[in-house]
C-alpha cells in the first residue's frame, strides 16, 4: 500500500507513529469530514475536528485547502461549540451551522445551532438564520444563492414564537413525554419527537450586517403539515434555478413501516409531487443535473425474507417523471450519485472488492468506469467547470485527506493536498490477503502487522468482524482503529465475509438470513490461512467486534473456542428480542421474518440459544444510549454469562449510544479491550484501567 503523503502544513502535522502507543496522544489526532468546494472551484472547506482545550470533547473548525495543493491549509473558523455543514453560496460565502453565541449576546443555557455566513473577501461570520429548535440542514440552488434550511419545529404552526413558547412550556411544566401514535418512535441515538424538521424558504441572504432592528430574514415553511416521524430529513437539495427542491420523504409502507420517496416541491406556491414512489423500494439521494432537467438518486429493492437489497442508480426526467436505470447489470451498490459539470455523466461511491471507489457512468448508456485505484473515497465535489473532482480519500494505512481526482482517468491514486491530520507514520504495514471458503469462494481480507512481526518472533493476532452487516472493511475507522492494536505488538486480520458490500449480489445472498453460516465460515477460513503464516503466533488469538461485528463474536463465542479472549462491543444477543426493540424493527425482520410465525431462523441463528456452549473469557461492552441495538441485549448477555460462570467483564457507558462519542470514554473504551486481551491473549496480569 503507498504511505501516507507528508504534510506540508507543519503546525497541524501528526507524529502518526508514536500517537498510536499513546491513547491521550491517539484522541488528539486531527480527523477530518465534510468536504465543500466553491461554485467557481477555487476554494475548498473541510470540517476538522480537534479536542477541546480540556480535552473533553472533540470540536470542529473549518480549515480551506488549496485546490491546487500549493498552499498550506488555513483555518477559517473558531468558536467553543465548533462549526459543521459548510456550503458555498455563489456569491463567495461560506454558510455553516454552528450553536456559537452571537458576539454581545446572553448566554444560552442550551444552545441551539444557528446559520452563520463567513464572507468570501474575509471579515468575521456573521450570524444570519435561528430556529428555537436549532438549524440542522442547509441547501443553496447553485445558481442563484437561495437558500433552505432545516429547522425541527414543534407541532401545531411554524411560526418561530409559538414554536418557542411550546418549548417553554413544557419546559416550565416539566414534561419530556412525547405521545406516539405511529413508527417508528427512536432513530440511533434520539427519539423522534414531539418536534420534526421542517423545511423553510430563506431565499436570497442579505449580504451585509442588517441596520439595527432591521427584520430579520423571513422564513416560509415549505412542509407545514410535517410531523415525526416523517417529514423532511437531512437529504434535500435545491436546482441550480432555485424554483424545485427535491427531497426525500418518508411515507407509511404498511403497519409500523416506513420506505423513502422522492418528491419535487415548486419553491413559489409549496406544490409538491411525488417524482419517484416505487412501492418495493426505497429511493434516496437525489441530485440535480446542472441545468435542473433531470435528477439522479438511488433506488434500494427493499429486501424480502428470500433476497437481499440491491441498489441501482435512477435517472429521472423532471418534466414526466420518466425514469431509466443507469446502472444497469452493475454488481455493486452505487451510492452518493452527482451529475458531471456538463451533464453527461453520473459519478458516484461504491463498494468494491475491499475498496470504495469513485465510479463514472455515462448519462447515454455505457458501463460504469471506475476512476480510484485503493482507499474509499467519501465527500465528491464536482468542479463546476470540468476540470477535477475532489473528496476525502481515507484507507486503512491513511485517515481521510481530501484529494484531487481527473473526472476522467481510470485507476487513480491520487496524493493528499496539504491538509490537518495527515500521519507521518504507522505503526506497523498493511497487508491485502486472501482466503477460500469452503465453497471455493475467495473471501478478501486487511491484515494489520506490528512492526517486529516475523519468523522469530510472530505476532498474536486479533481478528475484528465488521459490523452491518452489509458493509465491508475499507476505510480508516477511528472508531475501530486496528493500528493502536498494532502499537501494542498486535496482528489485526480485518475480513470481508459473505455479506458483505463490494464482491456482488451473490456474495450477499450467501449469508442472507444464516449469519451463523456462510459469513461465520468465512471468517474462520480467513483466520486458518492467516494463522499459516510463519509471523503470525497462531496460539495467542482472540476475537473482536462492534455491532453486527458484535453478533459475530457472541456467534464465534458460542462455537469454537479456538480464541483465548472475546471483546463483544454493541453486540445482538438474543435476535428475537433484537429485531423487536431496535429502532428500525421492520428493516431486520424483512430478512429474518416474525419470529412467532417464522422461528426457524431466529432459532438456528441467535446466540444466545447457545449460551451453554461458551467457554471464552468475554468483555462485554455496551452505550446505554443506544437505540439500533438497545442495552437490553448487553443486559441479558451479561447476565448469561455471569450465570454459568463464564469468565467475563462489562465495560457499561451509561451515557453513550451506538457510539462512543467523548475521547476520555473513547480511552478507556481502547485501554479496557487491550487490558482484556493482555490478560487473556498474552497471559499478562489484569490491570484495570485506572479511571475505572
Ligand atoms: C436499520 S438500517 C440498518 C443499518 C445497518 N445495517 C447495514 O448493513 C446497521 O445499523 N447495522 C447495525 C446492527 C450495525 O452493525 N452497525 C454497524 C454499521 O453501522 C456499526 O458499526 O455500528
Amino acid at each position: 500500500m503507498s504511505p501516507s503523503a507528508p504534510a506540508s502544513d507543519a503546525s497541524s502535522t501528526s507524529p502518526g507513529g508514536s500517537a498510536f502507543a499513546d491513547l491521550a496522544a491517539f484522541v488528539a489526532l486531527p480527523r477530518l469530514g465534510g468536504l465543500a468546494l466553491s461554485a467557481d472551484g477555487s476554494r475548498l472547506a473541510v470540517s476538522v475536528q480537534t479536542l477541546d482545550p480540556e480535552g473533553k470533547k472533540w470540536q470542529s473548525a473549518l480549515w480551506e485547502v488549496d485546490p491546487a495543493g500549493n498552499r498550506p491549509a488555513r483555518r477559517l473558523t473558531r468558536s467553543a461549540p465548533g462549526e459543521s455543514s459548510p456550503v458555498w453560496s455563489p456569491d463567495g460565502s461560506l454558510l455553516f451551522t454552528s450553536a456559537r453565541p452571537e458576539p454581545g449576546a446572553k448566554e444560552q443555557t442550551e444552545p441551539k445551532a444557528g446559520l452563520w455566513s463567513l464572507p468570501g473577501d474575509g471579515g468575521e461570520a456573521r450570524l444570519v438564520l435561528t430556529r428555537p429548535g436549532g438549524i440542522s440542514g442547509v441547501a443553496v440552488a447553485t445558481g442563484t444563492g437561495e437558500v433552505v434550511v432545516a429547522a425541527a419545529t414543534m407541532p401545531g404552526g411554524s411560526d418561530a414564537r409559538a414554536d418557542e413558547q411550546r418549548r417553554t412550556r413544557r419546559t416550565d411544566a416539566g414534561v419530556s413525554a412525547i405521545l406516539h401514535e405511529t413508527y417508528p418512535v427512536r432513530y440511533w441515538d434520539h427519539d423522534l419527537g414531539p418536534a420534526s424538521p421542517h423545511l423553510f424558504w430563506a431565499g436570497r441572504l442579505p449580504v451585509d450586517e442588517p441596520a439595527t432592528g432591521a427584520d430579520p430574514v423571513e422564513l416560509r415553511d415549505l412542509t407545514p403539515d410535517a410531523v415525526p416521524p416523517s417529514g423532511a430529513d437531512g437529504s434535500f437539495t435545491l436546482s441550480p434555478d432555485g424554483r424545485l427542491l427535491a427531497r426525500v420523504e418518508e411515507v407509511p409502507d404498511g403497519p409500523a413501516a416506513r420506505r423513502d420517496r422522492v418528491v419535487l416541491m415548486d419553491t413559489a406556491d409549496g406544490s409538491t409531487r411525488p417524482l419517484v414512489d416505487d412501492p418495493s423500494a426505497d429511493v434516496f439521494a437525489p441530485a440535480f443535473s446542472p441545468d435542473g432537467s433531470a435528477l439522479v438518486c438511488v433506488r434500494q429493492a427493499m429486501s424480502t425474507y428470500a433476497e437481499p437489497p440491491d441498489h441501482t442508480l435512477l435517472l429521472v426526467e423532471v418534466a414526466d417523471g420518466a425514469v431509466r436505470e443507469l446502472t444497469e447489470g452493475f454488481d455493486r451498490w452505487p451510492s452518493a450519485p452527482q451529475f458531471s459539470a456538463d451533464g453527461t455523466a453520473v459519478y458516484f461511491l461504491a463498494d468494491d472488492d475491499g475498496r470504495h471507489a469513485v465510479f463514472r457512468v455515462p448519462v447515454d448508456g455505457g458501463p460504469p468506469l471506475r476512476l480510484t485505484g485503493d482507499g474509499a473515497y467519501s465527500d465528491l465535489q464536482v468542479a463546476r467547470d470540468g476540470s477535477a473532482l475532489y473528496a476525502l480519500r481515507s484507507a486503512y494505512d491513511s485517515p481521510p485527506v481530501p484529494v484531487r481526482l481527473d473526472p476522467e482517468t481510470p485507476l487513480q491514486d491520487p496524493p493528499a493536498l496539504p491538509a490537518p491530520g495527515t500521519l507521518d507514520r504507522l505503526p506497523g504495514t498493511l497487508h491485502e490477503v486472501a482466503a477460500t471458503a469452503s465453497d471455493g469462494t475467495r473471501v478478501q481480507s486487511w491484515l494489520v502487522l506490528p512492526e517486529g512481526a516475523s519468523v522469530e518472533t510472530p505476532a498474536p493476532l486479533v481478528l475484528w468482524v465488521h459490523g452491518g452487516p452489509l458493509m465491508s472493511w475499507n476505510s480508516w475507522s477511528w472508531r475501530w482503529c486496528p493500528w493502536v492494536l498494532a502499537a501494542r505488538g498486535y496482528a489485526v486480520l480485518l475480513p470481508n465475509p459473505a455479506l458483505s458490500q463490494g464482491f456482488g449480489q451473490d456474495f450477499v445472498r450467501r449469508g442472507w438470513g444464516e449469519w451463523g453460516g456462510a459469513p461465520y465460515t468465512d471468517l474462520m477460513a480467513a483466520v486458518d490461512a492467516v494463522e499459516q503464516r510463519p509471523d503470525i503466533d497462531a496460539s495467542r488469538t482472540a476475537a473482536m467486534g462492534g455491532s453486527f461485528g458484535g453478533y459475530m463474536a457472541n456467534w464465534i463465542a458460542t462455537q469454537t473456542d479456538r480464541f483465548r479472549a472475546i471483546v463483544t462491543h454493541a453486540s445482538l444477543w438474543d435476535l428475537d428480542s433484537f429485531t423487536g426493540t431496535t429502532d428500525l424493527a421492520y428493516y431486520w425482520q424483512q430478512e429474518w421474518g416474525d419470529p412467532l410465525r417464522e422461528p426457524k431462523r431466529y432459532e438456528q441463528n441467535s446466540p444466545h440459544r447457545y449460551a451453554d456452549a461458551i467457554r471464552t473469557p468475554m468483555l462485554v461492552i455496551h452505550g446505554d444510549r443506544d437505540f439500533r441495538v438497545p442495552v437490553g441485549e448487553a443486559l441479558r448477555l451479561w447476565y448469561d454469562l455471569q450465570k454459568r460462570g463464564v469468565p467475563s467483564r462489562f465495560l457499561y457507558f451509561p451515557d453513550e449510544n451506538h457510539w462512543v462519542l467523548t475521547p476520555g470514554n473513547s480511552q478507556i473504551w481502547y485501554a479496557t479491550v487491550l487490558a482484556f486481551l493482555a490478560e487473556h491473549v498474552l497471559g499478562e496480569a489484569w490491570q484495570r484501567p485506572e479511571l475505572l
